[in-house]
C-alpha cells in the first residue's frame, strides 16, 4: 500500500471514529432528554405504560453486540483521557449532567446545570450528587497537576442547598503534593454568584504503586493493547 492509500486510510479511520463520537454524544444527548421528562412529567397513567413499552423496543438492538467489564468503549481513549461515557462528564452517558471542564490560570472550572433527575430536597441537588461533581472536579485538577491518583478521601462541607435549574460553576485546585498523596480542594457556586461558596470539599488523592496499578487495572489495559493490536 502506498503512503497516499494509507492516509487515506488512516484519515478514513479518523473520520468513523469522529463520526461515532458525535453519533454516542447525540445518543447520549437524547437520553438525558428522556431521563429529564421522564422524571418531570405528569403524563396521563396510558401514556407512561406506551413510552415504557417504547423505550424497551429502542433499547433492545443497542443490547445486541455490548462490551464487558474489562473493555472500553472502542471511541473511547483511555490513554487520551477521552471517556465518552464518564458519569459526570461523558457526553455519552445518560446519568452525566455532563460536567464540562476546562482549564483557566492554573484553576479547573467546570460548569453544568442539574435537572429534577439530579434532585435531593425538593427543587434543591441531592448532597450525594455535589459529591459526584467535586470528586471529578478534584480528580481532574490532580490529574493535569501531573500526579494522577485515586481518591481516598473526599471530605464535603454542605454551605447551602444547590439549587437545580441554575447553571453552577464549579472550581478545583490543587494545595498539596506530599510523596504519593495529593490534597485538592474545590468549590460549587451558582454562575451568577460565584464568589457565594455552596459546598466546599478538600480531597486526598494517591497515586497507585506499579503493582497496584497491574492489580487494579491489568485486566482492562491487557484488552486494551489487544483490541489496539487487533
Ligand atoms: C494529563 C492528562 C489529563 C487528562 C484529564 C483527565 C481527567 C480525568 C479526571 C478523572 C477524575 C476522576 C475522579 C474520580 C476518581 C475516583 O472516583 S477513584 C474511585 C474511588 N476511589 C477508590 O476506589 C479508591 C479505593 N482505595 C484504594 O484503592 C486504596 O485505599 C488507595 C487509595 C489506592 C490507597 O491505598 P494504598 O496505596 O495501599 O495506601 P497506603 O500505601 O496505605 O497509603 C499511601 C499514602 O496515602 C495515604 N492515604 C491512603 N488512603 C488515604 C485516605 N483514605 N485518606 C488520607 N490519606 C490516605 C497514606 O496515609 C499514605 O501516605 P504516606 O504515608 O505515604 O504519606
Amino acid at each position: 500500500m502506498s503512503d497516499i492509500d494509507n492516509g487515506r486510510r488512516l484519515r478514513a479511520v479518523d473520520d468513523g471514529l469522529l463520526r461515532r463520537r458525535e453519533a454516542i454524544a447525540d445518543l447520549g444527548d437524547a437520553l438525558r432528554l428522556l431521563i429529564e421528562n421522564a422524571t418531570a412529567t405528569e403524563a396521563p397513567t396510558e401514556e407512561l405504560i406506551r413510552a415504557a413499552e417504547r423505550i424497551r423496543r429502542a433499547a433492545a438492538p443497542l443490547g445486541e453486540r455490548v462490551r464487558g467489564r474489562f473493555e472500553s468503549a472502542a471511541a473511547d481513549d483511555l490513554l487520551g483521557g477521552v471517556r465518552l461515557y464518564n458519569p459526570v462528564t461523558g457526553a455519552g452517558s445518560a446519568f452525566a449532567p455532563p460536567l464540562e471542564i476546562s482549564r483557566e490560570d492554573g484553576l479547573a472550572v467546570g460548569t453544568c446545570t442539574l435537572g429534577l433527575a439530579f434532585e435531593g430536597p425538593p427543587s434543591y441537588a441531592h448532597g450525594g450528587v455535589s459529591a459526584m461533581l467535586l470528586d471529578q472536579m478534584l480528580g481532574y485538577a490532580v490529574s493535569v497537576s501531573g500526579h494522577p491518583g485515586m481518591t481516598g478521601r473526599l471530605d464535603t462541607a454542605y454551605r447551602r442547598p444547590v439549587p437545580l435549574h441554575t447553571p453552577l460553576r464549579l472550581t478545583a485546585e490543587v494545595a498539596a503534593i506530599e510523596g504519593r498523596r495529593v490534597t485538592a480542594t474545590g468549590t460549587i457556586a451558582t454562575a451568577d454568584e460565584p464568589g457565594e461558596v455552596l459546598v466546599e470539599a478538600t480531597g486526598v488523592f494517591v497515586a497507585l504503586r506499579a503493582e497496584q496499578a497491574q492489580r487494579l487495572f491489568g485486566p482492562v489495559i491487557g484488552r486494551n493493547r489487544e483490541s489496539r493490536a487487533g
